[in-house]
């Protein structure tokens, strides 16, 4: 069901541990130490937004291969924040997203808005790379993940001065939920099929603590299923390939946020 999570995380775990060799964890944590906080804050701006949307830059995913081989992650995201994006996301998996971690550090050093590191976090040491490469958030994601593991990851971002987004795919995964976990994700794409069926946000939104931040992942296109999913209780919307398929990644966004603004009802897909 879940073998693609599964080949991507034994692989990330062979890669932390070359990286390790390289740079190792007493000289990333030093470095941190003598780094300055994130200034944007996440949960923030999807507070304050009225669109809500995270968007993202990936160059290429295991459910369509490459969608925009070589696009510049400068370029693209200084286009979605001027559209209107309330945050960024940066996908800096090589192997199968075609992202860099170089990616999120030229990102970050450029953007007014929020940018989240969006990788397969399993070990501190990711966590470190995010808040030294100048990330405001990371992702975790809960399939995979023990609870405790997704508490412990979480408590350590936290207390680095990162925010997170917890990914839930479904409600056997609410038992990851830790009191520090306010801005939650539901994702939209079954990692097995790579299906993506946007009901599961609604069916999910129910089950999420009532404080809590809600973020719907993956599969959305238009922004009938925006206003949509917002009366479900959602205040973002984590959208990559819709953008990143276009000549104009920015130029669809701002096109996007129009269509939001227009006020279009109904759930489209
Ligand atoms: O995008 C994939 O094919 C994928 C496959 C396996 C694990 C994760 C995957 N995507 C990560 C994401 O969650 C999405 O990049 C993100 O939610 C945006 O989705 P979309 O708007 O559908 O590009």
């Amino acid at each position: 069901m879940r073998d693609i999570l599964n080949e991507i995380i034994a692989h990330k775990r062979y890669e932390i541990e070359r990286q390790k060799r390289s740079i190792s964890y007493t000289s990333l944590e030093r470095q941190v130490a003598d780094c300055s906080l994130p200034v944007y804050s996440l949960k923030e701006a999807l507070l304050r937004s009225d669109t809500g949307i995270i968007a993202e830059f990936k160059r290429r995913s295991p459910s369509k291969g490459w969608i925009n081989q070589h696009a510049d992650a400068v370029e693209v995201t200084g286009g979605y924040e001027k559209a209107g994006a309330a945050a960024l996301s940066v996908l800096t998996d090589l192997a199968y997203f075609g992202g860099r971690l170089d990616d999120l550090q030229q990102v970050a050093a450029q953007a007014s808005i929020p940018v989240m590191r969006k990788e397969f976090i399993v070990d501190e040491y990711q966590i470190l790379q995010a808040r030294l490469a100048g990330a405001s958030a990371i992702l975790l994601i809960a399939a995979a993940l023990t609870v405790e593991e997704s508490f412990r990851l979480t408590r350590f971002a936290k207390q680095l001065g990162l925010e997170v987004l917890l990914e839930l795919h479904d409600e056997r995964e609410t038992g990851h939920i830790a009191p520090e976990n306010d801005i939650i994700g539901v994702n939209n794409r079954n990692l097995g099929s790579f299906v993506t069926d946007l009901e599961k946000s609604s069916k999910m939104a129910r089950l999420l603590p009532k404080d809590a931040v809600r973020v719907s992942e993956s599969g959305i296109s238009n922004p009938e299923t925006v206003t949509a999913l917002r009366k479900a209780g959602y205040l973002g919307f984590l959208i990559g390939e819709n953008f990143m398929k276009q000549a104009n990644p920015g130029a669809g966004l701002a096109k996007f946020i129009e269509g939001i603004k227009s006020g279009k009802g109904g759930m489209g897909r």
